[in-house]
């Protein structure tokens, strides 16, 4: 199973209905909130998250890269998030703020920034529908895939498999249509994609490209 998701940070955002409309073949919107706080960038909140679960006929992934998740994590479940996803480095009691998404109707997905170690999760894994291993520092689009946090992914996989739970494993960050294949093969399934998308000339098409390269490269040798 390999899901393809699209980051609309690199949408345009005075044309954002229009660009949700051009990868009909994608699996979920990826969804980046930024809070000039816990990321040096900003983005949008949950008005526009609101709006965006209105008009998009894909499911919301959506991403907090905010403090104070205890606070808002769950409104963005109450707003109808198919997943959202917070920083472990932002909250002291993931698995209590997981167990409240998924009360609220949500899938809780909790997320480690590159230098973040992901033993003390893995007794936990349980509690989490998908564990988020950053491949850049988060706040922005277009940066180089960090090739360092695969032997973290890969210990993540290890871990998801011993445990027989099913949980996703995302990637984030400078995924295009080789480093794909570098995260495929150390564990993940679900890949946010913002720049490899919405750079190019025919968006879908690209999810298209990038789901067979992630696919053709698990034919070739993947085992998980
Ligand atoms: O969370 C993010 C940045 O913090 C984005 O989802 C990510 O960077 C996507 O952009 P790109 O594919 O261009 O790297
Ligand atoms: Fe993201």
């Amino acid at each position: 199973m390999v899901r393809i998701n699209p980051s609309i940070l690199a949408a345009d955002f005075v044309n954002l209905q229009r660009d949700l409309a051009r990868i009909p073949s994608a699996d979920f919107v990826h969804v980046d909130v930024m809070d000039n706080h816990f990321v040096p960038n900003l983005t949008f909140g949950l008005q526009m998250v609101g709006r965006i679960q209105d008009v998009s006929s894909l499911p919301l992934d959506v991403h907090l890269m905010i403090d104070d998740v205890d606070r808002w994590a769950p409104e963005y479940a109450k707003l109808g998030a198919f997943s959202v996803t917070f920083h472990a480095e932002a909250t002291d009691a993931p698995v209590d703020l997981a167990r409240r998404l998924r009360s609220l109707g949500s899938r809780a997905g909790i997320a480690l920034k590159p230098g973040t170690p992901a033993e003390p999760y893995l007794d936990d894994l349980a509690e989490f529908d998908q564990v988020l291993v950053m491949t850049v520092e988060p706040g922005f689009g277009g940066q180089g895939f960090l090739a360092e946090t695969m032997p973290k992914l890969q210990q993540v996989r290890d871990a998801v498999d011993a445990a027989g739970v099913d949980v996703w494993l995302q990637v984030d960050g400078g995924i295009d249509l080789s480093t794909i294949a570098v995260a495929r093969d150390a564990g993940a399934d679900t890949f946010v994609a913002g720049s490899a998308v919405y750079g190019a000339a025919d968006p879908d098409l690209r999810v298209s490209a990038l789901r067979e390269a992630a696919l053709r490269h698990g034919e070739q040798g993947h085992t998980h």
